[in-house]
């Protein structure tokens, strides 16, 4: 019998210069840097450019990345009235995935001679859609609360300029930060799952916009991105952290998962909580909310305790953006504003050496048997 790797777990399918997770050291590197040192030093798009051209960028090649990003933030017209169209009982991560769609689908470029795979334009529509992406977002929050678009500010960096589109006003640095920080964190971590499903589009040699609805796809599951803000239901089921220890009991008798704990390949911690869960404490101590972080360490230290199942990325980043003040169905697409970098700096790379993605199956059905057989 052939030996199966269930979930593909413990395979390693190609080589990638993006990223490198090492469980071992609990290390994250984006093309050579620690995370948490970007984190601490970098803005995201800064990172972003890293993640597409390997480098970081000098000061010159900065200033003309920001100034392009800044100019391609507006929605466009078709993209926000196909928004309109879609009926708020639309989960925002479908939002998202049509928007994404329909840029595609307006993208002439697409069926020029060469035009799919032509790596300087895929470049183009990876900034297109990271400059895109927050002006999409923040839409579909403010027109689920009944609030009017608000037009980018050119003057603000991605993640001032997002909060404000979302929010109307540009909140204090500490917020500000602590978001960019999330969208760093969030940016990229080698073959995940929605990066895998991208690039397995992208062996086709299909487009990379076909790629990036693919890689929204599988990040919308709870047991991907979608855990985020599935840690903010469990917080809102729990209530408070008296009643944690209750909670934990039904909820493993049940044998549910636990949302925002455990991972494919950390299983001693995933490298970049100890960063999110600092920008997170700076919220609860802007925000005043003893309590959610009373709830958040005791979940946590039961979890620990009593299963030995760490927290992950998307553990401090559901409260960080509940307290930011996102709507609980908001928090995945944040996910997606970020992953964007990751994705198509996978799509690139896939495309510069590639090879069709199609494993093997073992077949387990029926064997071999003919209609002409059939007892009717
Ligand atoms: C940014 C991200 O995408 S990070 C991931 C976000 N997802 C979540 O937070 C969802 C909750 N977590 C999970 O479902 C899982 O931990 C996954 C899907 C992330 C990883 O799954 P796997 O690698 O298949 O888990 P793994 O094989 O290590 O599981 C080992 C055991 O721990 C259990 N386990 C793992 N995570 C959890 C959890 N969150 N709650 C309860 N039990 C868990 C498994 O059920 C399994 O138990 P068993 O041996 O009795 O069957
Ligand atoms: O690596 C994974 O499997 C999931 C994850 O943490 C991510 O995509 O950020």
């Amino acid at each position: 019998m052939t030996e199966i790797h269930k979930g593909l777990a413990g395979v390693v399918v190609d080589t990638t210069a993006i990223s490198k997770v090492n469980p071992e050291t609990n290390s994250l590197l984006y093309r050579g840097y620690p995370v948490q040192e970007l984190a601490a030093n970098c803005t995201f798009e800064e990172v972003a450019y890293l993640l597409w051209h390997g480098e970081l960028p000098t000061p010159v090649q900065l200033a003309e990345f920001e100034t392009l990003e800044r100019s391609l933030r507006p929605l466009d017209a078709a993209v926000k009235r196909v928004i309109d169209e879609l009926p708020l009982t639309a989960h925002p991560m479908d939002v998202v995935r049509t928007a994404v769609s329909v840029i595609g689908a307006m993208d002439a470029t697409l069926t020029e001679p060469g035009g799919i795979a032509d790596p300087e334009l895929n470049q183009k529509r990876a900034i297109y859609l990271f400059a895109q992406l927050p002006t999409i977002v923040a839409y579909d929050q403010r027109r689920r609360r009944d609030e009017q678009l608000i037009e980018p500010r050119e003057d603000l960096g991605f993640s001032a300029n997002f909060l404000h589109m979302t929010f109307g006003d540009v909140p204090d640095l500490v917020v500000v930060n602590a978001f960019d920080v999330s969208m760093i964190l969030y940016a990229e971590h080698s073959f995940n799952a929605s990066t895998f499903a991208s690039r397995v589009v992208t062996s086709t040699l299909a487009d990379l916009y076909s790629a990036v609805t693919a890689g929204i796809g599988a990040l919308k599951g709870p047991l991907h991105g979608g855990a985020n803000e599935a840690v903010m239901h469990v917080f809102e089921e729990i209530g408070t952290a008296e009643l944690v220890g209750l909670w934990l009991d039904r909820a493993l008798e049940e044998k549910r998962k636990i949302m925002g704990f455990g991972h494919r390949v950390y299983k001693s911690g995933d490298s970049r909580v100890p960063t999110m869960k600092a920008a997170l404490d700076t919220l609860i101590a802007e925000y005043d909310r003893p309590d959610l972080i009373e709830l958040y360490d005791e979940l946590e230290k039961q979890m620990t305790e009593r299963k030995n199942i760490l927290p992950n990325l998307d553990y401090p980043s559901g409260p960080a953006y509940h307290l930011t003040g996102f709507d609980t169905e908001m928090f995945t697409p944040l996910f997606v504003a970020a992953r964007i970098t990751g994705w198509t700096a996978h799509i690139a790379e896939q495309l510069a050496s590639n090879a069709l993605i199609r494993p093997l199956s073992e077949y387990n059905g029926p064997a071999e048997r003919h209609v002409t057989e059939r007892s009717l």
